[in-house]
């Protein structure tokens, strides 16, 4: 029988076009529905882009809607593919490949293009916008070749792409046309701050500079500026805006001026043609931001599966930048003219800053730096269009001792159901509201696992713990603890005292007795338990390698050709001739495509064929650096007393005891140390978890220092005079970290929660306390074996993991 459902065609698979087509599915629509996405991926979160650049996300983990959604759904999926054009005579969507589809309806959603400055030089090898994926692939490329990057624009883009450069380790130049940062979005004050808190996280600014030129032969190697100074770079962001994407509609005949013109129902000039998002114009302003795209997607949805729907009259932006430690939160109309009153209070010691601008009382915009807490709560005043009150006025000023009586015209009551909560993921206060009535959640993790909400740059955690608290009631606890995973409510803390008290002695018995929701947990949890089970029983405890991540269970890194990286320990970073021998002559036989020195002073076979891995580990008969595992991965030295003029103590000595002593035990995290010999401190003790330093009278201890994404300066902890209190005193602040640390949490992490002095009255102030912790680290470190010896020995093990073609 042939299909009557209408044919719908979405032109880009993006996420103003893909959040119209869940809302028509969640509307029961009944189109028969085919996607066209010029980018080889299904749909994802664009907004994280600026995290997988950060370095905190992967490609992976910001899919939104996988391929098996697409199949699910019946949808017919056609990425890497472009549309030309509508042809309206033969009612078909036309593509780049010849295709020709026929619609009854279509769906322009393609977005916009990056604007490059069209300045001689543009073209160059090295100049990229900052856009999908593929620009990102380029940066990350990027930084591991080149050093100096310069970020044209400093606007939001421009901002995020530079922090997440200099998170990469390179020396990074934001270039403004303008005077002050964001200045679409900040008024003086709040850009000079924010300013200030960048220069202090390492970005540099170039302010007021119009770049005329790239210079450089085929690659650029500068910028040269209207005032006639120049600026070297080998690498150039451009983030100086977006052009709304209207090739389609400007081949198709329909209507466009900056973007495609549509009325407050999203339709185009052309019958049956549809636009959304951000090539879209309504009312004259095209968006670049996503809450107003969902917003522009529902009454769509509604329209097109003929629910009643109000029209679409235009969207309150506000934006927040997405860098971590730097809070900064824009609504609304935020440049005082004479017709505004102006409610302020700025803070340069707490260094906040504080906004309102009113208009005939209304509340019609918000600025706020520091301090975002309120910003929620102000969106949605700006949003509604609030009039300002005695009792809103306390409340956002901070002044309110009404204990909380006076949020009345911000309650969460006054929202209507459709009202977007999330803007960054499409999320309504009815989704919100159903998550908890019908399936029991009670958390923000819960309700973010479950609807998406507050999983992007987080500015609506406080409306959905408002929602929680309206819905639950008295049930509900503000900041009520988090369970470690939506799998459970229950803490680290909790999981770890009822596994002591109930004797739990398995994951699954863990998991059932403690009445997880997931029979089976998740990759959060699975790990995590494992840990906690194989801390607190270190003699008893079966490790389970299958609770445990891919490159712990196979005991050696996968790299992204499916190849395997061998590290053997040197301890102390210390070698010898016969040893490297022996590396080489490996290397050799087994065609190691690299051999790589790492920065913890080692060597890192890179790129050993799978079913060799064992062989290679068999020949070099050397322990395994274990590079691979949440576990004491270096300890790093410097020449130190036995051959440095400077060196007073033995760094290379205590170095090469200290690796050897702690080797191969389970962390929270993955553990690095350095020993030097004397504070000119050449093996940079101060990016360590523990860092040790010499002196004339015995040796300095550091903790919580980290190097990575990002970085924390170690603490000075305790100065011990002699070997044996140092070894004392690390055994401790092991221990101590094993016992406490939630899994996953780095020292750096680990010390900022506890506080220093904590550990330090936990460990220095109570001399039993320190040496009961050092004697139960020395019980758990009697436990451990090498695991590569007990794998070569293992054939079965051996052959279903590395031996097994088919695997
Ligand atoms: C790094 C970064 C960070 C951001 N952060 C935020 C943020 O924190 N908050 C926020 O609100 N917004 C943010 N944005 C903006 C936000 O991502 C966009 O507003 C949103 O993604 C626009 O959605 P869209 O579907 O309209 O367009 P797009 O996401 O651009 O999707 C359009 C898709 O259509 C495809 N396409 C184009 N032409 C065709 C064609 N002819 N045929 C087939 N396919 C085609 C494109 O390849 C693209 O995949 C950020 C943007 C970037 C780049
Ligand atoms: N956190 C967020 O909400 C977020 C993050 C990233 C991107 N976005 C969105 O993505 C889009 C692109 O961001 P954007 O920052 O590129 O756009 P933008 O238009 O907001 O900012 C561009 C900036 O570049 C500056 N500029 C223009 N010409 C210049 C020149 N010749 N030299 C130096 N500077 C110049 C402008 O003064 C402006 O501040 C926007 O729609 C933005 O809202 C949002
Ligand atoms: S830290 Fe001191 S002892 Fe060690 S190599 Fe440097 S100067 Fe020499
Ligand atoms: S508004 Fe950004 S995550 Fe919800």
């Amino acid at each position: 029988m042939a299909d009557k459902r209408e044919k719908l065609v979405l032109v880009g698979n993006g996420m103003a076009g893909i959040g119209t087509i869940e809302q028509i599915l969640k509307l029961g629509g009944t189109y028969d529905i085919t996607v066209f996405g010029s980018e080889p991926h299904p749909n994802y979160n664009r907004i994280m882009l600026s995290y997988v650049l950060e370095g905190s996300k992967t490609v992976d983990d910001i899919i939104l809607n996988d391929l098996n959604w697409y199949k699910d759904n019946n949808i017919t999926l056609h990425t890497g593919m472009t549309v030309t054009h509508v042809d309206e005579t033969h009612k078909q969507v036309i593509t780049d490949s010849g295709m020709a589809v026929p619609y009854d309806k279509v769906i322009i959603a393609t977005g916009s293009n990056s604007f490059i400055l069209p300045v001689p030089g543009c073209d160059k090898e090295g100049v990229v916008g900052f856009r999908d994926i593929a620009d990102c692939d380029a940066m990350l490329e990027a930084a591991k070749l080149y050093k100096k990057a310069a970020v044209i624009g400093g606007g939001l883009l421009g901002l995020e792409a530079a922090k997440g450069l200099v998170n990469l380790g390179m020396d990074v130049t934001v270039v403004h046309l303008m005077e002050d940062l964001m200045e679409r979005q900040l008024d003086r004050n709040a850009s000079s701050m924010l300013q200030a808190e960048l220069t202090r996280q390492g970005v540099k600014f170039a302010m007021g500079k119009q770049t005329v030129e790239l210079t450089g032969t085929q690659r650029v190697n500068g910028l040269l500026f209207s005032d006639g100074s120049e600026l070297e770079a080998d690498f150039v962001v451009m983030a100086v805006g977006i052009k709304p994407n209207i090739a389609v509609a400007k081949d198709s005949n329909i209507t466009f001026n900056r973007g495609i013109i549509v009325n407050d129902y999203l339709q185009t000039s052309m019958d049956n043609v549809y636009s959304v998002g951000e090539c879209t114009e309504h009312r004259g302003v095209c968006y670049g931001l996503v809450a107003p795209l969902f917003e522009q997607g529902m009454v769509l949805a509604k329209h097109l599966c003929g629910v009643d729907t109000k029209p679409y009259e235009g969207s309150v932006m506000s934006t927040k930048l997405k860098i971590s430690g730097v809070d900064v939160f824009s609504a609304g109309e935020f440049m005082e003219t004479s017709e505004h009153t102006v409610i302020s209070a700025k803070d340069d010691w707490k260094k906040t800053y504080k906004k309102i601008l009113l208009k005939n009382n209304i509340i019609v915009g918000a600025v706020l730096f520091g301090d975002v807490t309120e910003s929620a709560s102000l969106q949605k005043l700006v949003k509604q269009g609030s009039e300002m009150t005695d009792e809103i006025y306390a409340e956002v000023m901070g002044t309110s001792c009404s204990g909380g009586e006076a949020k009345k015209g911000m309650s969460v009551e006054a929202m209507s159901d459709e009202e977007i909560v999330c803007g960054c993921n499409g999320v309504t206060k009815k989704a919100i509201v159903d998550a908890v009535t019908e399936n029991g959640f009670t958390t923000v993790d819960e309700i973010k696992a479950c609807t998406g909400a507050t999983r992007s740059c987080g500015g609506c955690k406080p409306v959905v713990e408002q929602i929680l608290q309206f819905v639950l009631g008295d049930s509900f606890q503000q900041g009520a603890k988090q369970g470690i995973c939506s799998c459970t409510s229950l803490s680290r803390d909790e999981i770890v005292a009822e596994i002591t008290a109930k004797g739990l002695k398995t994951t699954k018995e863990v998991m059932n007795v403690l009445g997880w929701k997931q029979e089976e947990g998740c990759s959060k949890c699975r790990p995590a338990v494992n840990y906690y089970l194989g801390m607190i029983y270190p003699d008893t405890y079966e490790d389970e390698k299958e609770s445990r991540f891919v490159n712990e269970r196979m005991g050696a890194n996968i790299q992204k050709d499916g190849t395997f990286t061998v590290v053997p320990r040197m301890y102390g970073g210390v070698t010898t001739p016969e040893d490297l021998m022996k590396i080489a002559e490996v290397s050799l036989k087994y065609d190691v495509k690299v051999v790589k020195v790492t920065g913890g002073q080692r060597l890192d076979l890179i790129g050993v064929k799978k079913e060799d891995v064992p062989k290679v580990w068999e020949e070099l008969d050397m322990p395994s650096g274990y590079a691979y595992a949440k576990s004491l991965r270096t300890v790093k030295t410097c020449v130190g007393s036995q051959f440095c003029r400077f060196g007073t103590q033995d760094s290379m000595g205590m170095g090469a005891l200290m690796e050897r002593k702690y080797e191969r035990l389970d962390f929270p995290a993955k553990f690095k140390m350095a020993v030097n010999g004397c504070p000119r401190n050449c093996a940079e003790s101060c990016t360590k978890d523990i860092g040790i330093v010499g002196n004339d009278g015995g040796w300095e201890v550091f903790i919580g220092g980290n190097g990575g994404i990002k970085p924390r300066i170690a603490d000075s902890f305790c100065k011990v005079k002699t070997d044996e209190e140092l070894v004392e005193v690390c055994s401790a602040v092991m221990q101590y970290y094993r016992e406490t640390g939630n899994y996953l949490e780095r020292t750096s992490e680990w010390v900022e929660r506890m506080g220093l002095e904590s550990i330090q009255t936990a460990i220095l102030e109570n001399e039993a306390n320190r040496k009961e912790l050092a004697a139960r680290i020395d019980f758990a470190l009697a436990q451990v074996t090498d695991p590569w010896k007990k794998m070569l020995n293992d054939k079965d093990t051996r052959t279903a993991l590395f031996e097994d073609t088919r695997v």
